[in-house]
């Protein structure tokens, strides 16, 4: 039960216990309740900046190799306890369940169809594991991170409120699908959030010669392409640094691909749709019951100072006041 207003909040710790929970919910069907658990989140916040530290050295990954599986036993060990939980909730499901197991939660599937296999246990907890990282991890920080922005920008804040308010009054129930779909401010927010947050770079490699300006791009070359320095080049925005939600009101406002915090061609990211949706339901229940603003009163935007984990993120999130909206 909320109280009228907490100081001093970790959104960080906070959202990464709600996305966990909220994605193992959806995808598992299990129910963890992962805030009563702070060690497992400090495990799984540590794990994603070990995952983070690799995809940025990747050739540090083949001659470290057995010393890295070992950290990744190691840390896959400690997290034992969630495993325990995690297993533990499929087996009843399973145990319960009526259904032919096509009924069951998509995920859960695949564990079953693993244990058949005669998957070690190990294996199919990594299998849950992959979850936690693509559906988790990628969710809680854009969550994290997008209440840190509401907080520091309370004219935002304001207008995504309102329109929250104009759609439901003073209801909090769960949104539909067609109320998803009306607000288009908390839409255009979150897409200026992405250009802030997305990944700093994404590489692919050329599968034919290809040409470009009369340059010649040969086959099997790796291509990086600089997300970071393109969402916030003043070629393609005008005043790329001021986070304004507006400037998507018109889509030609802005080159394609000069914005694409999901990726771009067949290897971009399924989870785009189960993401964005997830982050709109949230973000919808928290603006109509609570307001954010940052404990330290100055902090504002241009505060904020962001780091390169896999994505973006917010590397000095202030720390949170929340007060209960009447
Ligand atoms: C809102 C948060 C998310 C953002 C910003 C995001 C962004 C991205 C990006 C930029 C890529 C690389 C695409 C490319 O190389 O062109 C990617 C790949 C991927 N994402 Fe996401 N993602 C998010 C959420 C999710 C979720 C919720 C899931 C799973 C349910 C997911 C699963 C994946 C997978 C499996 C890949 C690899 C696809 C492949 O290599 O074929 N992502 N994501």
């Amino acid at each position: 039960m909320l109280e009228r207003s907490y100081s001093g909040v970790d959104s960080k710790a906070a959202c990464t216990a709600v996305a966990h929970d909220l994605s193992l919910k959806t995808l598992f069907g299990v129910e963890t309740s992962l805030a009563y658990h702070p060690e497992i989140i400090a495990l799984l916040n540590r794990a994603k900046e070990l995952a983070s530290i690799l995809a940025f050295n990747v050739s540090l990954i083949s001659p470290l190799f057995s010393i890295l599986q070992s950290v990744s036993d190691v840390l896959y060990g400690k997290l034992l306890k969630l495993r325990k939980l995690v297993l533990d909730e499929i087996d009843n499901q399973l145990k319960s369940n009526q259904q032919p197991h096509q009924e069951l939660p998509f995920s859960t599937y695949m564990v079953l169809r693993n244990r058949r296999d005669n998957e070690g246990e190990q294996k199919i907890f990594r299998h849950v594991h992959e979850v936690f990282v693509t559906a988790g991890h990628t969710v809680a920080s854009k969550l994290s991170n997008t209440i840190c922005f509401l907080a520091v920008l309370p004219d935002i804040q304001e207008r995504a409120w309102q329109e929250q308010y104009e759609i439901f009054g003073n209801d909090i129930r769960d949104p539909t699908i067609e109320e998803l779909s009306q607000m288009k401010f908390l839409d255009r927010f979150l897409k200026e959030s992405f250009r802030f947050l997305g990944p700093p770079f994404l590489g692919k490699e050329a599968t034919a010669d290809i040409n470009v300006d009369g340059i010649t791009i040969p086959r099997g070359a790796i291509v990086v392409y600089l997300l970071r320095y393109i969402k916030l080049h003043p070629k393609y925005w005008n005043n790329p640094n001021i986070f304004d939600p507006d400037r998507f009101l018109d889509e030609n406002d802005y080159l394609k691909f000069s914005y694409s915090p999901f990726g771009i061609g067949i290897r971009n990211c399924p989870g785009e749709y189960y993401g964005t949706i997830f982050l709109k339901i949230a973000l919808s229940k928290m603006l109509r019951r609570i307001k954010f603003r940052p404990v330290e009163k100055d902090f504002r935007f241009e505060d904020i100072k962001f780091k390169s984990y896999l994505f973006l993120e917010v590397d000095n999130p202030p720390k949170l006041q929340i007060e209960k909206r009447t």
